[in-house]
């Protein structure tokens, strides 16, 4: 877990306001801040969303926390502690600007800030699928949704070292829920959870739900909103997302070529290096199949969050000109 020395730093920081590090923005991205920044950002949406003072929660605790989280995710090109820092940025900007917050409890925007910090920790740059087919510890000991047990599995271990549990001063009830939400969360980030999930969300939405007060729908709509902060450099502007999907090509390409490698197997498309010149399209596929009919009835309830919709489909025409 983090150092002593490292924490106390953090710990003494002052901490620049959310409009310094641009945080009530979709427009948010992280490729000017220094990794002490990344830090001092994350500590500003919990002290925004009054986290500290509601849970109780030790500052240094939290400052600890950060740090061992930001630790324990490797150098890897895309599925590192920036993406996580961007995931959660957007479920700041989606319950802030987005106003979402108030359909959420106090509980339940602590574990979604979690969530979103924990849910790819310890990412080995490959899929669900190589950790299969390449027999890893990892698939033996989680069959489905692989690295999503793994993620919630490193987030669990980070609590239970030494102070670093920021939930300590939660009472058992209030630990258990928010626990729960934070599973739930990390685990609807598998891709295939959303495909299985998202038919009963558009029902729910078409049937003009509103309350999303059960827990039943609540789970679901959280589900929603995890995939929608995990896939949100989509929506980036122009600049931003061309870069950004430079780093997941770039991860892809190296999966696929541990696969040509290791497995003497052809890898699809989208990790194939050869194939290249079929991102763009391949691009205006997984908005289309993915991103837009997400963001689409998420902003048909929860209107304020349309920017990531028509950033999207800003981005879907720059893919589209790219492929022809
Ligand atoms: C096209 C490849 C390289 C760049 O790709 C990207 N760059 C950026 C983002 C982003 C969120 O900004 C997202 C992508 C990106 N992500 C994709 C994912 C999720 C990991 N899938 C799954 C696997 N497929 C079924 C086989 C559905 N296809 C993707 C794709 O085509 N592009
Ligand atoms: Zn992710």
């Amino acid at each position: 877990t983090a150092s002593a020395e490292d924490t106390s730093k953090l710990c003494n920081d002052n901490i620049p306001s959310a409009e310094i590090y641009n945080l009530y923005s979709f427009q948010f991205h992280d490729f000017d801040l220094s990794d002490e920044d990344t830090c001092r950002a994350t500590l500003r949406m919990f002290l925004q969303c009054n986290l500290v003072e509601k849970f109780h929660i030790p500052y240094d605790v939290l400052c600890r926390w950060i740090l061992s989280v930001k630790k324990n995710y490797r150098p890897v090109k895309y599925h590192n502690w920036r993406h996580a820092l961007n995931v959660a940025q957007t479920m700041f900007a989606m319950l802030k600007t987005g106003k979402m917050e108030r359909f959420m409890s106090d509980l339940e925007i602590l574990g979604l800030l979690v969530a979103c910090l924990c849910h790819d920790l310890d990412h080995r740059g490959t899929n669900n699928a190589f950790q299969t087919k390449t027999e890893s510890p990892l698939a033996i000991l989680y069959s489905t949704s692989t690295m999503e047990h793994h993620h919630f599995d490193q987030c669990v271990m980070i609590l239970n070292s030494e102070s670093n549990n920021i939930f300590q001063a939660l009472s058992p009830v209030d630990y258990k829920d928010v626990m729960r939400v934070v599973e739930t969360a990390i685990l609807s980030t598998d891709l295939a959870m959303y495909f299985k999930k998202r038919a009963k969300f558009h029902e729910l939405v078409e049937n003009g739900e509103f309350d999303w007060q059960s827990q039943e729908k609540k789970e679901l709509l959280c589900g929603m909103m995890m995939t929608a902060c995990d896939v949100s450099a989509i929506a980036k502007p122009w600049e931003v997302q061309h870069k950004v999907a430079k780093l997941v090509a770039d991860e892809f390409f190296d999966q696929g070529d541990l696969e040509k490698l290791q497995l003497n197997q052809q890898p699809i498309a989208m990790m194939d290096r050869e194939k290249k010149d079929e991102l763009p399209q391949m691009q205006v596929g997984f908005i289309d199949m993915i991103c837009l009919p997400l963001y689409k009835v998420l902003s048909d309830t929860f209107p304020w969050i349309q920017p990531l919709y028509t950033g999207t489909m800003d981005n879907r025409q720059r893919w589209q000109d790219l492929a022809e």
